[in-house]
């Protein structure tokens, strides 16, 4: 069981109200002058990841007593009994062990008893196996074709993370094309179907329970489509395969369980894109690069496990996302990856993040009275800079930033790269110094300027800087940094959610709003009056009603 402390009741609690006081007033750019050391003492590097915690608003003391934070959260445990297997998804009664899926240590792992390892390995053999055929041409389609296209319906975990890593390891991707279909809303099948051939593509039914309603009627639609094309239900089995935890209803749905691909209840949808649900990957970059990509995140595994919470990556991460969310009163966290591959970094992490410590209630059952969760966002740079970056700059909320780049380039093309990195530099320099009036007038008057215009025009030409970010350099985004990068910023949330005294693990969150919208899906199926809501509802679905 997971310890149950409220953390605003321990010792570093108080100490860092008190230091809260004395330090939030410094600026960072005195922090940097009066200690040369900063950089070196306030980064970390961790294989070919350099994460520079440095221009955060901390001093040795904040880092000593966030730790110390940590340590009466009696997070040492709370990590062992992941990784152990222990039913720390209480409300599910589960173990936790997307570890596991990744685990390259050779140890047995034990659920219920049972050593987990072998069937994980024994789904990894089977994907293996299956992606050869798929990507050799061994596998075909009902008119004898090979398979030119793989199309993966799925929503949520069973979606953003084979997206984003599809899309960050594209230079790594062989001759399929790979689609994925996630909202229920029809436009996203008819477009994906207008791009591909029915011979010559193949399904993935994404689902860990097999019942998510956008993922059953995207496969029905998409098993109609292959129908009507002129194949037979006896050659759905060439183009469909499931990846699932419920063999019962991928049977049900007519997918042959030889074509299946299990995964357990002990891997959360959020932290699934190591197990079966990763297939589309494998499909995308080849069995070997996604092995990289497990032994990627199996090193940060070890890191998070075996080093001390000074020097660990992601307590660091954790522990300053708190300064900021419960002691800045922050309310968001912004991801902000120098690499255009990477666009998708942020959005997964929204689920990863959001619905994870997006809770109000903490382990005892009771309404916290702190702030849990950050709001995730995020866009990769240049692009945010002229988008939202005028308030991270001038605007009144604190937004703690993630800055993440790659020092190689997958596309050197002229100097583009350069010019990327210079703009990745320069924001959280910019952030943290800003620019005071002396400097605007300067520049003003430099321009010759008229001293009346100066006058008017400086304060808005001030940046108080002070902003926080954190930098993370990786040397090339390679399927094993990636893993690595993915496997931190999982251990961030999970050491979050233990310091929040929240269970991080299930999604109660997501189901009051299904509930509601299977209710309301039969009042839709016929054109009568509905007065069974409140008056807004009523007088939405009415209209909607009388314009459709
Ligand atoms: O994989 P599945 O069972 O279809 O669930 C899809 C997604 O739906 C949820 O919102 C839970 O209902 C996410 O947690 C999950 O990743």
């Amino acid at each position: 069981m997971l310890p149950r402390i409220n953390f605003t009741e321990t010792q570093a609690y108080k100490y860092l109200s008190n230091h809260y006081i004395d330090v939030a007033p410094r600026h960072l750019k005195e922090m940097f002058r009066d200690d040369p050391d900063r950089f070196s003492k306030f980064s970390i590097t961790f294989g070919d990841i350099l994460f520079d915690y440095s221009k955060n608003r901390i001093n040795d003391t904040t880092k000593a007593l966030l730790v110390q934070l940590a340590r009466e959260c009696q997070l040492n445990d709370a990590i062992k009994a992941m990784f152990t297997g222990e039913a720390i998804n209480e409300t599910e009664g589960r173990a936790v062990l997307h570890t596991a899926l990744r685990n390259q240590g050779g140890e047995p792992i034990t659920v219920g008893g049972k050593d987990v390892m072998t069937e994980v390995k024994a789904v990894l053999a089977k994907m293996q196996a299956f992606s050869r055929k798929v990507i050799g041409g061994e596998w075909k389609g009902y008119t004898g074709k090979a398979i030119s296209d793989v199309v993966n319906i799925g929503i949520g975990g069973s979606d953003l993370g084979p997206v984003m890593v599809t899309e960050a390891l594209r230079p790594y991707k062989n001759h399929l094309n790979v689609h994925f279909v996630s909202n229920v809303d029809g436009t996203h099948i008819t477009e994906t179907l207008k791009r591909v051939n029915p011979e010559t593509t193949l399904f993935l039914v994404a689902s860990k329970t097999f019942t998510t309603q956008e993922t059953m009627a995207n496969a029905h639609t998409a098993r109609q489509w292959l129908l009507d094309s002129g194949a037979s239900p006896a050659d759905i089995a060439k183009h469909f395969v499931a990846l699932s935890t419920n063999g019962k209803a991928v049977a049900e749905f007519g997918i042959d369980t030889q074509n299946m691909f299990e995964f357990w209840d002990w891997v959360g949808g959020r932290y699934s894109l190591w197990s079966a649900i990763g297939l589309s990957i494998v499909l995308s970059i080849g069995f070997d690069h996604f092995e990289q990509l497990l032994k990627g995140a199996h090193a940060a595994d070890d890191h998070f496990r075996n080093t001390p919470f000074e020097e660990n990556i992601p307590v660091i991460m954790a522990l300053m996302g708190i300064w900021y969310n419960n002691f800045f009163e922050a309310e968001t966290h912004a991801i902000l990856p120098y690499d255009q591959y990477l666009h998708r970094f942020a959005a997964y992490f929204q689920q990863g993040d959001m619905e994870s410590n997006g809770k109000y209630v903490d382990r005892n059952g009771m309404p916290v009275d702190y702030q849990t969760g950050p709001i995730i966002w995020g866009e990769p740079g240049t692009n945010g800079q002229h988008a939202f970056y005028q308030l991270i700059h001038q605007g009144t909320k604190l937004i703690p930033c993630d800055f993440i780049a790659p020092a190689q380039t997958h596309n050197a093309v002229g100097e583009h790269h350069t010019l990327l990195l210079s703009n990745f530099f320069a924001q959280t320099e910019a952030l943290m110094n800003g620019k005071d009036e002396d400097e605007v007038t300067a520049e003003l008057e430099a321009a010759n300027v008229p001293a009346e215009k100066i006058k008017h025009l400086a304060p808005f030409k001030v940046f108080e800087g002070n902003r926080p970010s954190n930098s993370f350099l990786l040397k090339k985004v390679t399927p094993y940094t990636l893993g690595s990068l993915i496997a931190l910023y999982e251990h961030k949330i999970f050491v979050q959610g233990i310091i929040w005294n929240i269970f991080s693990f299930d999604q109660w969150g997501v189901e009051l709003g299904k509930q509601l919208a299977g209710k309301i899906l039969p009042e839709l199926r016929h054109d009568d009056e509905v007065q069974s809501h409140d008056a807004s509802t009523n007088g939405l679905i009415n209209q909607f009603k009388r314009w459709r």
